[in-house]
């Protein structure tokens, strides 16, 4: 199925794509676009390959057979789900977020003025500001996993990867994620997550739906999400 929702070539285009982890293969023949300056929500069970789909979009993760195309210029930035980041390093919330420049900034880190602002604004956006001297270890789990956003923000990609971004988090600050990815994709950005959280996934503008490393749907989340489907993601036997 073929989903178009405006004239610009998809971000990211997926072949009979499959992949997996030494030897296991997990992702069978995906076929799939991800269109620009949308949110893609992947649902589907515990397994079904979700973060390996995100790790793939994102280059972490090699395919072993198939087609990964993207049309941007510049490389996706991926957050990872928080248990995949050392809860324990010694940094600050800001040092971390500063990270997210380190791509721009090449082996010698050193920040610009510029730069900073970045990292300013994207705690700012994810209501982290106040944070900025604390320790990351020191932090709430849900004060962490909005660090890992602003991270994410700060590498101004075209291509925001997220994988949860809103579990774990109370619904204050799962509605102003929900807020500011919309505000990311009518800024230009193109948004995927892999999600548990019904309302991000009716909130998308697509859905991929997986099962086994299958690709069972792909559509409007209206298509996607029906009663079956919802009681296999969300109801599991
Ligand atoms: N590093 C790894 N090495 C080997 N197998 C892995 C690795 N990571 C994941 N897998 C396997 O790949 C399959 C898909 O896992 P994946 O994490 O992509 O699923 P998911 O849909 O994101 O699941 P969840 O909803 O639990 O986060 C699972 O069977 C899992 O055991």
């Amino acid at each position: 199925m073929t989903i178009m929702f405006n004239e610009q070539a998809p971000r990211v285009r997926l072949s009979e794509l499959c992949a997996g982890y030494q030897g296991r293969a997990v992702l069978h023949r995906i076929s799939a676009e991800i269109p620009p300056l949308t949110m893609t929500a992947l649902v589907g069970p515990n397994g079904s390959g979700k973060s390996t789909l995100l790790g793939v979009v994102a280059g972490v993760i090699d395919p072993t057979s198939g087609g990964l195309t993207h049309t941007g210029s510049r490389p996706p930035a991926f957050v990872p789900q928080r248990g995949a980041v050392g809860d324990t390093l010694p940094l600050t919330v800001r040092q971390t977020v500063e990270m997210g420049r380190w791509g721009e900034r090449g082996p010698w880190r050193r920040l610009t003025r510029q730069d900073r602002a970045t990292v300013e604004t994207a705690m700012e956006r994810l209501g982290i500001a106040g944070l900025a001297a604390r320790q990351l270890g020191e932090l709430s789990g849900g004060q962490r996993q909005r660090a890992l956003i602003a991270q994410g923000l700060a590498q101004e990609s075209d291509l925001l990867l997220l994988d949860e971004p809103t579990t774990g988090l109370d619904p204050e600050a799962r509605d102003r994620i929900a807020a500011l990815l919309s505000e990311l994709t009518a800024d230009g950005v193109t948004v995927v997550q892999a999600t548990h959280d019904l309302e991000a996934a009716r909130s998308a503008d697509v859905c991929l739906l997986l099962r086994d490393g299958h690709l069972l749907e792909h559509g409007r989340p209206e298509q996607v999400l029906t009663t079956s489907a919802l009681a296999q993601v969300w109801q599991p036997a």
